[in-house]
């Protein structure tokens, strides 16, 4: 029996990992905060030292972006401190360690698609925390996968796609359409995850380091937000006029990339996964939403 550690079980990321169908001979585990915090060193050691571990997988995070603006020591300890302990504890062990990142430890200021390699200059509190914790897990343990993704959505937690449907009664919207990048489903991003662990697993000399997973087709968030209400009406519900607007008339605490937009090539070449488009992956998590409402309905 080979156990998995996964962080972050009850998140976006962590509750889809939690829905993959492991292989028999692969338990993972899903401790709460109260078990392993990442902002305690201590309780890090304490768990992976208690236990055989075979891999670990780090979806957790402090993932507020306007709140880290005011929050950054919380913020830097969660995504930085957190992921130097899990790093020193799996290269002590000889264990891989595969870390979540994102497409905010970039400044956005390319015209293109960001390569793996690129060099990375976040510009708000949230990327800057990222960074640092990429950079931990980069330095202390060289049997590592860091997987940046983006603009993450699931039926569970907060995301974009549930702030559309929660102010899905107004008449009119305002979505910014200057900023472009890759929605991307935690759903998706699980498989790609099980698939690197399972790897990993299997093959000591399986591919390491930094590595893009998002959903294919880039958009900006004014699209995105129009297509996820084109889906939502197409099922009979109102929705409302969406107005493209620029970023500076949506202020916010943090300041956000103009441009995230990951390329998936070297994913595929080490990995052979292929992303599928963000549209259809949309269309699975309304539909997902459907279900649960309608069950919670007729309950
Ligand atoms: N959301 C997005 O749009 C994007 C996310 N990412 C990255 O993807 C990963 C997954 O994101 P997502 O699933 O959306 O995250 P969520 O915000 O949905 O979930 C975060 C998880 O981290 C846990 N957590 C927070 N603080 C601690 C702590 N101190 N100790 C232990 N666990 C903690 C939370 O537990 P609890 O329930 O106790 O709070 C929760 O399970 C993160 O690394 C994030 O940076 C990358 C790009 C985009
Ligand atoms: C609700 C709303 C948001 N917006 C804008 C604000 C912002 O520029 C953009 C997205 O807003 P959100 O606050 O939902 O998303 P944000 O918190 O920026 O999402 C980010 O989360 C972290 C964790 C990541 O790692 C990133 O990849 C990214 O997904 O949409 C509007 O223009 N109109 C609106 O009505």
């Amino acid at each position: 029996m080979r156990q998995i550690l996964i962080t972050g079980g009850t998140g976006q990321v962590g509750t889809e990992l939690a829905a993959i169908d492991w292989p028999e001979d692969v338990t993972p585990l899903f401790p709460g905060r109260d078990e392993l915090n990442l902002a305690d060193p201590a309780s890090i050691r304490a768990y992976v030292g208690e236990r055989e571990i075979a891999a670990v997988i780090n979806p957790a995070a402090y993932t507020a972006v306007d709140k880290a603006e005011t929050e950054s020591s919380s913020a830097f300890s969660i995504n930085a401190v957190g992921p130097a302990a899990l790093a020193d504890a799996t290269r002590e062990r000889g264990i891989p360690l595969i870390h979540v990142s994102t497409d905010y430890v970039f400044d956005g200021s390319k015209n293109a698609a960001y390569e793996v390699d690129d060099p990375i200059c976040p510009i708000n509190v949230y990327g800057a925390s990222k960074a640092a914790g990429e950079l931990a897990v980069r330095t202390g343990n060289p049997r590592h996968v860091i997987l940046r993704t983006a603009w993450v959505f699931s039926p569970h937690g907060g995301n974009f796609v549930k702030t559309m449907l929660r102010l899905s009664d107004r008449s009119e919207l305002r979505v910014v359409n200057d900023q472009k990048g890759c929605p991307t489903s935690a759903a998706d991003i699980a498989a790609t995850l099980a698939t690197i662990a399972l790897r990993q697993l299997d093959d000591p000399d399986a591919p390491c380091g930094t590595y893009h997973f998002v959903n294919d087709g880039p958009t900006t968030w004014f699209n995105f937000a129009s297509e996820i209400f084109r889906q939502h009406h197409q099922h009979g519900a109102a929705v409302p006029v969406v107005h493209p607007i620029e970023t500076s008339e949506y202020p916010t605490p943090a300041r956000r990339p103009t441009n995230s937009v990951l390329s998936t090539a070297r994913l595929q070449d080490d990995y052979g996964i292929k992303p599928r488009h963000w549209r259809e992956a949309l269309a699975d998590t309304l539909a997902r939403l459907r279900e649960t409402n309608s069950a919670g309905s007729h309950g």
